[in-house]
């Protein structure tokens, strides 16, 4: 039975048991034309391609797929990961589909609540430390070594290998033209080291003939790669005290970062950060000229695109896509203070005529 999504390409995916595919057809997201921003923006092709339209929404469901697939071929009881909260939503919903039990280990109060609310309701076990996504790392690692758990954090390839598949659908949805550029946030750096290795696999299998530059986006407060990567070092000095409103990449010292740099480096791409400003003002503009509602970090590769349009670093005329990688519900704090209140008043149709005016 051929599937949609990420099981569209299972030649290209890691799997030996057909049965013991975990799925809640993930993938096959929308890559929307967004004319109305590229002309505000003076450019000629711009895509967003829509992560926050998968099942948990995020695009952490195309690793989980691929990554809970593995436990169950290996008949693991237990999963677990350490997340800023897309991965813990992901990873327990797909466990409970698995039958598995699942452990998540969560930076105490820096987790969006629509996140939190998912991992708690699909039934996981969710640990909330007092330190940051880095320390939280660091201990769910050690349980893993201790055989306690089926560790399903980046630093899993089968992770990698789902999330692969944005890339392979990218090129299929631009009827195999890769795009000139792919712009995305970046946290524990395993989304634009998969996604790179997706385009890669197309081109050797000769479905496109040409690479895009990945550039990679991270938060003012929490920017180890652009720092390592403007440096042109090839190693990572972590940040100690990460710290952004994009709490999703809020992460210090991330796993996938040598992978990371050498996707930027071998595609020619880029690494920027930009403020916390840059990404509401961007969250807000995406939503009010696109109808696409998405959380903080997500925004973050449309602040980046802004900001190297505005350097020059991006050529105006090529094929853009920006990836949008969580939907805006799970963040609903950030998007109501970086709004304007509702008008409160009484059932009178005259106050009401006057208020729609304002
Ligand atoms: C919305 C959103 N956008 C971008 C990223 C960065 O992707 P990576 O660079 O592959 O880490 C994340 C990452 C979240 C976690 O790391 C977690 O959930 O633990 C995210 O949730």
């Amino acid at each position: 039975e051929r599937r949609s999504g990420v099981w569209r390409y299972l030649e290209y995916l890691p799997v030996k048991d057909t049965n013991k595919i975990v799925s809640l057809w993930e993938g096959g997201t929308p890559l929307y034309k967004c004319d109305n921003l590229a002309k505000k923006l003076g450019l000629k092709e711009l895509y967003v391609k829509n992560e926050g339209a998968n099942p948990t929404g995020s695009f952490k469901d195309r690793g989980m797929t691929v990554g809970v697939t593995r436990a169950n071929e290996l008949g693991a009881p237990v999963v677990g990961c350490a997340s800023t909260g897309n991965t813990s939503a992901s990873l327990a919903a797909y466990s409970a589909r698995s039958g598995k039990k699942c452990i998540v280990l969560l930076p105490g109060g820096k987790v969006a609540l629509g996140k939190l609310a998912q991992a708690m309701f699909y039934g996981a076990k969710v640990v909330q430390i007092n330190g940051n996504f880095d320390q939280a790392l660091v201990m769910i690692k050690n349980l893993a070594l201790e055989n306690k758990l089926y560790l399903l954090n980046s630093v899993n390839p089968f992770r990698l290998e789902g999330q692969k598949t944005i890339g392979f659908e990218i090129c299929d949805q631009l009827d195999f033209e890769a795009p000139s550029a792919v712009i995305l946030p970046v946290g524990n750096a395993g989304n634009i080291s998969a996604i790179w290795k997706g385009f890669k696999e197309f081109k050797e299998t000769e479905l496109i003939d040409s690479l895009p530059m990945m550039i990679g986006i991270q938060a003012e407060g929490a920017q180890p790669i652009v720092k390592a990567y403007k440096a042109q070092k090839d190693n990572i000095t972590p940040e100690e005290s990460p710290e952004t409103i994009a709490t999703a990449i809020r992460i210090g010292n991330p796993v996938n970062a040598v992978k990371a740099l050498e996707a930027i480096n071998q595609s020619n791409g880029l690494a920027e950060f930009v403020t916390d400003e840059e990404i509401t003002a961007a969250q807000k503009l995406l939503a009010q000229t696109e109808g696409i509602f998405v959380e903080p970090a997500s925004a973050s590769s449309i602040a980046g695109l802004i900001k190297l349009l505005d350097m020059g670093a991006v050529d105006k005329d090529g094929k853009i896509v920006c990836i949008t990688t969580g939907n805006g519900l799970k963040d609903p704090d950030a998007a109501i203070k970086a709004s304007i209140l509702p008008s409160e008043i009484e059932c009178d149709m005259e106050v009401l005529r006057k208020v729609i005016e304002e």
